[in-house]
């Protein structure tokens, strides 16, 4: 089957964006790999396939799939790249677009100088609903937000480390960590992603604490591995950090692929919001396997 692409990405999260607003490609789970695949494929953290509107209300319908071939709930990044892709390309003429995804409605908004903005909604903070297993274990409190103690009983050093469970519609377990650059986010990232007490596994989020509006992260994605940054990671991390009283209701995130700014007023209603950028990088033609 021959399909036609376009590659996008939003600070170094890297993107294939699939049109089926005129008719449906039907890829499986393997055709999806095959497209993230970065030596047989086109390369990507996660594939975004662009659908007319399911309902009344909204623009678009906004899927997700990451590298492992599996449908994810919500990609912060992706939204951004979303949101100018079906502006660039000429299927809305709106700027600020009401996107349906699998965890509810976002609403990008993109500026005159190309970089985006996205209401993601609101944070979840209880952990039944991340979902996080805490049965049998004892939190301990910072500001308002509990951290939770997670046994990482494959590792070398049997680590116990302390996380906040957050969802941003996808579930994170945000650390804090002395140095970013230092941490073992492959080692741990891969135990946390895939450990039992996540249910639904987990994106596992490393955050160093720069100053109150300063934080650099490194976020090891469930289905993805370590990515150059996470939208909806950049956002689960910003929520802990204010519960835990470490920083102030705006916050630029530093990562690997670039800037992304955080804003929350802090309260159980208020939504989160992430500004950053999102670009083309190519389009093209590939043939995937019909066998796959
Ligand atoms: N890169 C994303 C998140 C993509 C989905 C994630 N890997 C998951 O499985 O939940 C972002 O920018 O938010």
């Amino acid at each position: 089957m021959q399909i036609r692409f376009t590659k996008m990405q939003g600070a170094g999260n890297d993107f294939v964006v699939l049109d089926e607003t005129r008719a449906r490609l039907g890829l499986t789970a393997a055709q999806y790999r095959y497209l993230a695949n970065r030596h047989f494929g086109v390369g990507a953290d996660q594939i975004l396939t662009v659908r007319p509107a399911p309902s009344e209300g909204v623009d678009f319908e906004y899927v997700i799939h990451n590298a492992d071939g599996g449908e994810v709930e919500q990609c912060g990044n992706g939204a951004r790249c979303f949101a100018r892709y079906v502006h660039d390309k000429g299927l809305t003429g709106k700027r600020v677009i009401r996107v349906q995804t699998l965890s509810g409605v976002i609403a990008p908004e993109l500026h005159a100088d190309g970089r985006v903005t996205v209401d993601m909604g609101r944070p979840e903070l209880e952990p039944a609903k991340v979902p996080f297993d805490i049965r049998g274990l004892a939190p301990e409190a910072l500001g308002t937000t509990q951290k939770w103690p997670l046994a990482l009983d494959g590792s070398a050093s049997a680590a116990t480390v302390w996380i906040a469970p957050v969802s941003m519609g996808n579930p994170h377990a945000v650390q804090l960590v002395d140095d970013v650059e230092q941490a073992p986010v492959a080692a741990w990232g891969s135990l946390i992603e895939r450990h039992t007490r996540f249910p639904q596994r987990v994106n596992a989020g490393f955050m160093q604490v720069v100053n109150r509006g300063e934080i650099r992260l490194r976020v090891y994605e469930r289905g993805a591995g370590e990515t150059l940054a996470c939208g909806t990671g950049a956002c689960a991390a910003v929520v802990a950090g204010i519960g835990w009283g470490l920083l102030d209701a705006r916050v630029h995130v530093h990562t690997h692929g670039g800037l992304l700014t955080i804003e929350w007023a802090g309260g159980a209603g208020d939504s989160v919001r992430m500004t950053g950028p999102a670009e083309f990088v190519f389009e093209g033609q590939i043939e995937i396997p019909d066998t796959l």
